[in-house]
């Protein structure tokens, strides 16, 4: 089966572009003003434009609250939700609500925490496993932090599911021969300083993908 990827953190309608040229399946818009990749409603509709119908657009939220996810979706066109931070009860209100799928993420260092995608089993349609970040942390994902992959590879996955966390153009390979994943999820991977991601670089981690 082959290999899919979401460029997150899309922020530039180039490395948009590089990212749909790419063949990414899915691209992501982060929704968080701390980000670094945090794009405005206006950005966000602008981009929106630039992405044709066969590719995802994920939004991408930390503990949102309505007012802001109902502007993203709009100026967004957003087709899933991704969110950080929040109780799998308000995962599975934030879906009936906006009846898109929701991406759930949990953070990952030890295998207890695989527990985490068993508790959203009901509340989302996939799972999103990313490395655990430090408690003080600004953000909770976008570190470029990767976990140990191969405690995903006996794990009864309850989901649907992709492995994002510290994925880049040399590592995605072995991060998928590892972890059997079939949709990869990458940000500051694919950037040549925080926040600004490099047309260049994506290219190289899709044509990788590709070739799985
Ligand atoms: O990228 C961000 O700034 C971000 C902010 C808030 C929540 C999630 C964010 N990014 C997600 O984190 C993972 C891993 O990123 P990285 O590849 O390790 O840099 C990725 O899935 C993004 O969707």
């Amino acid at each position: 089966m082959p290999v899919s990827a979401k460029i997150c953190g899309l922020s530039t309608a180039e490395t948009l572009d590089a990212a749909v040229a790419g063949g990414a399946s899915h691209v992501g818009f982060v929704f968080f003003p701390p980000s670094p990749r945090h794009v405005t409603i206006e950005q966000a509709a602008a981009l929106a434009q630039r992405v044709p119908a066969h590719v995802g657009r994920v939004g991408v939220f930390v503990d949102p609250e309505d007012a802001l996810l109902d502007q993203a979706i709009r100026a967004g066109r957003l087709d899933a939700i991704q969110l950080h931070r929040v109780t799998p009860a308000r995962a599975a209100s934030i879906g009936s609500r906006t009846r898109l799928p929701v991406w759930g993420a949990v953070a990952v260092k030890t295998r207890a925490d695989l527990d985490g995608a068993n508790a959203l089993r009901g509340a989302v349609q996939r799972v999103l496993y990313d490395a655990k970040v430090p408690e003080d942390a600004k953000l909770p994902g976008g570190m470029g932090l990767r976990f140990d992959w191969s405690l995903l590879q006996d794990f009864a996955h309850p989901l649907p599911w992709a492995l994002s966390g510290g994925l880049d153009p040399a590592n995605v390979a072995e991060a998928v021969s590892i972890s059997g994943a079939r949709l990869v999820d990458v940000s500051s991977g694919v950037e040549s300083a925080s926040g600004i991601k490099d047309a260049g670089k994506i290219a190289s981690f899709l044509k990788t993908v590709a070739s799985l």
